[in-house]
């Protein structure tokens, strides 16, 4: 039988609708809705669908959206005086730097930047330190999207041998400490890993999030595995592939995450979701 379909843009779609209902109750209670400020350097033709994206999911959602866009010659010391200033304003509750940023500019700089309370990607070293000690905290999106799309498909985790394919700040390294905080054994697998295939050979939990088409063949899933693909490439057609082949990985799995439409539309409904947490994270440390 062939795997069944973890369907990330349903759930994300039910989750914006019950973010929808949590923002009003939010807007009514303080005057003012959340607002997330958008960030994006440079003219990334993805980085400018995403961003645009986001920008349109908090408005349909009823969240205040800010828009920064600025160009790719942006001066380092500019982008942190304008975090700076977001940082100070109390209609911000959220900032996102899309992501990735132009050569000259250091991520690790600007992102460390962000106050902590506003971190709605959860990158700051303080929130990631407070993930990797079971700390309650804003965490990175796509990691909790995946755990939520488990979650709601209740996909067994605790026990599970886990491998992560991709050790990037954004996926790969937040996804396997998610992993490891639920229960799984989790190995990360990267560039300098020996042998790939044996590692994914042995998966019963399975992500990938490296932006390679085709990395994984199907033959290499293991009957029975859940298989979480982030990758999304782009092909010359125009079309979106993931970093497993799908059909092939479809006759062997027993849950899977398309591409388009399965782990991508989940970063967007946690972004909201973590926009939301960290108004209320705000207003609560207002109130004495
Ligand atoms: N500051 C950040 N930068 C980046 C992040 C991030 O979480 N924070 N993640 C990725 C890109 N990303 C969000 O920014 C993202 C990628 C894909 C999707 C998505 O919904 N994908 C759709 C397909 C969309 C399309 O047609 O291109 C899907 O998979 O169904 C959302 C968000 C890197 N940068
Ligand atoms: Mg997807």
């Amino acid at each position: 039988m062939p795997a069944r379909i973890i369907d990330g843009k349903g759930v994300a779609a039910a989750l914006r609708t019950a973010l929808a209902a949590r923002t009003a109750a939010f807007t009514a209670r303080h005057g003012r809705p959340p607002g997330l400020a958008v960030l994006l350097v440079g003219s990334d033709a993805a980085s400018h669908v995403y961003v645009r994206n986001k920008r349109r999911a908090c408005e349909e959602i009823g969240m205040a959206s800010f828009a920064h866009d600025l160009p790719a010659d942006t001066r380092e010391a500019d982008l942190l005086i304008l975090i700076d200033r977001l940082n100070a304003d109390p209609a911000v509750d959220g900032i996102l730097l899309q992501l990735p940023l132009p050569d000259h500019i250091q991520p690790e700089v600007v992102l460390e930047r962000i106050d902590p309370a506003k971190d709605v990607d959860g990158f700051h070293p303080y929130n990631i330190g407070r993930l990797a000690q079971r700390l309650p905290g804003l965490r990175p999106c796509t990691p909790r999207g995946i755990m939520r799309l488990l979650e709601h498909y209740e996909i067994p985790v605790r026990g599970q041998d886990a491998v992560v394919v991709g050790a990037s700040n954004i996926v790969g390294r937040p996804v396997a400490l998610e992993l490891l905080l639920a229960g799984a054994t989790v190995t990360i697998c990267h560039r300098f890993t020996q042998d790939l295939k044996a590692h994914v050979e042995r998966a019963q939990l399975l992500v990938v999030a490296v932006g390679k088409p085709g990395l994984i063949p199907g033959d290499w899933i293991a009957p029975g595995a859940t298989v979480i693909d982030v990758g999304i490439n782009r092909l010359p057609d125009g079309s979106l592939r993931g970093d497993v082949d799908f059909d092939a990985a479809r006759q062997r799995a027993a849950w899977i995450t398309p591409v388009p439409g399965g782990v991508g539309p989940m970063t967007i409904a946690l972004l909201l979701e973590n926009t939301l947490a960290a108004a209320h994270g705000r207003c609560t440390a207002q109130t004495p």
